[in-house]
């Protein structure tokens, strides 16, 4: 069977700061889905026109600015993720060299080949969340079997969350035997029985 080599890791996106060229339907898309998931994401929007849904997505977030201008490569200083999401190939692609050039991470959202990194589709449940990759094959199964995990998973998880957060703050003991009790109260998990 093929298998998905992509590297799932959860960026902490308040101390990063990402810039997203384009502010069309995807460009609305891709703030969203980043402020849904990090509230307080340091995140710059170049764009030449606006889609009005964005005053909405980004409305009382001073940690998001928008900027109404020609993306330049002056725009890529001092940032870290970048999300090219304009409808010119050409444009995007150029937004990637630059990227390239100046080592940041870059997401070009029509062209996987040019993305370094891909969104996920995101199941949130208090403090647990995961993240959903087809390997870019379909992202519309991403986001069914998001809604399907959404549904399974209970909402009494975080309570579990919290209790074994305050077990473990309390086991006592070296690193190996706080391993051993935490897979022991948690067998029943995963018990067949
Ligand atoms: C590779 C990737 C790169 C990236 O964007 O990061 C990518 C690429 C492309 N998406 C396209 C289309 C659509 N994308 C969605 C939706 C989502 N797309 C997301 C991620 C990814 N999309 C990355 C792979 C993730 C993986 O590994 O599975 C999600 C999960 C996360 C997010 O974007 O936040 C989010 C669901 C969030 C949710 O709700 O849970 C829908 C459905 C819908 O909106 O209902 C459609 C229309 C239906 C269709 O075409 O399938 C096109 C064609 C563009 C065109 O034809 O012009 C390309 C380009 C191509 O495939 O060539
Ligand atoms: N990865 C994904 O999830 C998906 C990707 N796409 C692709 O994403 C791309 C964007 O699609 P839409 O948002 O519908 O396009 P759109 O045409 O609605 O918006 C394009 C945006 O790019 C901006 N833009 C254009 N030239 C610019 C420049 N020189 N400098 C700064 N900003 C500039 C415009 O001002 C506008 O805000 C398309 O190529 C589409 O195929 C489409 C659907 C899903």
């Amino acid at each position: 069977m093929e298998q998905n080599h992509l590297f799932p890791v959860f960026f902490k996106l308040d101390q990063l700061q990402v810039l997203v060229v384009g502010a069309g339907n995807v460009g609305c898309e891709k703030v969203s889905a980043i402020l849904q998931n990090c509230p307080a994401a340091r995140v710059t929007v170049v764009a030449t026109w606006f889609a009005p849904e964005m005053a909405g997505i980004t409305e009382g977030y001073n940690n998001v600015t928008l900027v109404q201008k020609e993306f330049s490569c002056g725009d890529l200083f001092g940032k870290d993720l970048v999300i090219a999401a304009t409808a010119d190939k050409e444009l995007n692609s150029c937004i990637w060299e630059k990227a390239k050039a100046s080592r940041v991470l870059i997401n070009v959202a029509d062209t996987p080949a040019l993305c370094d990194f891909y969104l996920g589709s995101v199941v949130q449940k208090g403090n647990l969340k995961i993240a959903i990759s087809t390997n870019g094959k379909s992202p519309t199964i991403a986001k069914r079997l998001k809604e399907v995990l959404n549904d399974a998973i209970p909402e009494q998880l975080e309570n579990v969350l919290h209790h074994l957060q305050a077990i473990r703050d309390r086991l006592k003991g070296d690193f190996a035997d706080k391993v051993k009790k935490l897979n022991e109260l948690t067998s029943v998990l995963v018990s067949k029985d």
